[in-house]
């Protein structure tokens, strides 16, 4: 599998002095008559041909690695003020921004790869929870329908067969845009791409425009990052103005997608899966097994009766939101519901989310990637409704990230289980009993009497979670699941959830279906 990032193989040359002269930027060159082929803001990245985008970023401002650039290829820099020095000295023709290079780079990426006009179906899914699951929902529906298909997503990125492994759930503008470029030149109907708050807040996704772009909710996450639940609300709504989007399906599953409705600024159509809400699309779940749920979809357009294949009514919605979109950038309702007759379900392979673990006479075992308390309170709620004896979970919270949710993560494990092992994952740079003392704490004051534990290795407490469970128990693996590794203290160890979790049943004489 590639693991760095994707560009047109054959891409125009464009002048840097007609790029100068589009965005109006000071050129500082003796020699403006370069060709550009690339551009990159990471100079580990940079391909000969290359404009190297200098930022000023958290830790480093990108122009002091202007030299490296240039060793690698970059034919120019585009910098600001702060970084001309720097980049001057690198020798080679010189643009200066008065703001930060970040805010043109979508723009300039676009104009470089010829991603400003035409291009595939691009279709955009943002919200906390569901991006993934959703963006796999549509490439699935479309591989269903006989489309070639593009996808971007916290799990990969891929162009038809060939598959990149993910580092950001969106890329930086310039690895956007070169990946949009290889998608068009693959000959792809349709780009699929999950969009973070981040990426709005960063300008990873400006120059993109999305025919159809996907609210699906909005609960607490990412504090660290967005002073408080207004910040990152408007950080989302960044995707529903006319400069990102063409049209938006909202979910109205949470209270902000009301408010996303209200203030849209594009032509809004509506789902929801919560009864009693009234919507343009309706998703009304009908049966929920060990390994799908089965839901209809009613619309103006008609209704279709079909299933994902994973646990949870949530998951219905996300299955639901992937066919509305679909629909509203205008393909026939007909055809679609023809498919999933013929295939009686979206059979997508979501990575990492609710995956089954199935055992021959034994516990049912999930594993899943959930990391915020609402993803915690969906999980739970769809393994309790399939579980007859007790729900047993791990979970565990991820360091340098959002540390205010935490105890919320806590406070809904301990509320939708019977028992509750609380581990470590990904703390990175954090200590970890810290964090597991935040997520303890939450558990603790939500659930004083309940049986609740703390076992810091991950390794132990899947096998703790085996020992306790019988035949009518559920296991549910909540926070990593998706990973092949840890990240502790600064070092990425190798580790799989789906591994660890099958050996410890094996080793316990459980047989995994
Ligand atoms: C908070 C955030 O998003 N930070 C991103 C930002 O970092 P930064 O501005 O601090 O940059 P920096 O590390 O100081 O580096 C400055 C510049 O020097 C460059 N550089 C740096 C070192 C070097 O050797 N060579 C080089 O060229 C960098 O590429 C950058 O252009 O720009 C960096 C370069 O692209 C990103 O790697 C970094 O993402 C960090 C790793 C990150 O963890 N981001 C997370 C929070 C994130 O974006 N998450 C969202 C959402 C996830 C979700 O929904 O759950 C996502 O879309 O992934
Ligand atoms: N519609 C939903 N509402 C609430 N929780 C959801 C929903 N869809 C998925 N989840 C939960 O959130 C987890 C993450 O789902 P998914 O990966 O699809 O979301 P995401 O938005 O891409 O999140 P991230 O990028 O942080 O992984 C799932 O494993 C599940 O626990």
């Amino acid at each position: 599998m590639r693991t760095w990032a994707v560009r047109p193989s054959s891409p125009s040359p464009t002048r840097l002095i007609d790029l100068a002269e589009h965005f109006n930027l000071a050129l500082h060159s003796e020699t403006p008559n370069v060709l550009l082929t690339g551009i990159t803001m990471n100079s580990r990245d940079v391909e000969p041909g290359d404009l190297y985008l200098g930022l000023p970023g958290a830790r480093f401002h990108g122009a002091t690695f202007s030299k490296d650039a240039v060793a690698r290829g970059a034919v120019a820099i585009l910098t600001d003020a702060s970084g001309a020095v720097d980049a001057t000295a690198a020798g080679v023709p010189v643009l200066l921004t008065p703001n930060s290079p970040r805010d043109i780079a979508g723009h300039l990426a676009a104009w470089i790869y010829g991603t400003v006009t035409g291009g595939p179906l691009t279709l955009g899914v943002t919200g906390t929870n569901g991006k993934t699951s959703t963006v796999h929902f549509l490439d699935a529906l479309l591989t269903q329908l006989g489309r070639k298909t593009g996808l971007s997503s916290t799990a990969q990125r891929r162009i038809g067969a060939e598959v990149v492994v993910s580092s950001l759930t969106t890329p930086e503008a310039p690895e956007l845009h070169g990946l949009l470029a290889r998608m068009h030149e693959a000959g792809v109907d349709a780009a699929l791409l999950e969009v973070s708050a981040h990426a709005l807040t960063r300008h990873r996704v400006d120059g993109v425009m999305f025919h159809v772009a996907a609210f699906t909710n909005l609960s607490h996450d990412h504090l660290d990052d967005y002073a408080d639940m207004d910040e990152y609300f408007e950080a989302k709504l960044q995707l529903f103005t006319p400069e990102h989007s063409r049209k938006a399906v909202v979910s109205l599953d949470t209270p902000a997608g009301f408010a996303v409705v209200d203030r849209a600024g594009v032509d809004v159509v509506t789902i929801s899966s919560t009864p009693g809400v009234a919507s343009d699309w309706v998703v009304t779940v009908a049966d929920e097994q060990p390994d799908s749920t089965a839901f209809t979809l009613s619309s103006a357009h008609g209704t279709v009766s079909t299933r994902v294949p994973v646990i949870g009514r949530h998951m219905a919605a996300n299955g639901g939101l992937a066919i509305a979109m679909l629909v509203e950038a205008g393909i026939d309702f007909g055809e679609i519901r023809a498919v999933l007759d013929r295939d009686g379900a979206i059979t997508a392979s979501l990575p990492g989310r609710a995956v089954h673990v199935p055992v021959t006479d034994g516990p049912n075992v999930y594993v899943d990637s959930g990391h915020s308390p609402d993803a915690f309170a969906k999980t739970l709620e769809s393994v309790r409704s399939l579980t007859r004896g007790r729900v047993i979970m791990i979970a565990g919270a991820n360091g340098d990230r959002d540390a205010l949710k935490r105890p919320e993560m806590g406070r809904e494990a301990a509320l939708g289980s019977d028992v509750l092992i609380i581990t470590d994952h990904q703390p990175r740079s954090e200590d970890p009993a810290l964090i597991r003392e935040a997520v303890l704490a939450g558990a603790r004051k939500a659930k004083p009497e309940g049986d609740i534990r703390e076992i810091a290795a991950p390794e132990a407490a899947i096998r703790a979670a085996v020992a306790e469970a019988t035949p009518t128990d559920t296991i549910l693996w909540a926070g990593l699941a998706e990973k092949e590794y840890r990240e502790v203290a600064g070092v990425k160890i190798p580790f799989s959830v789906l591994g660890e979790t099958r050996a410890a049943l094996a080793e316990a004489g459980w047989v995994s279906a």
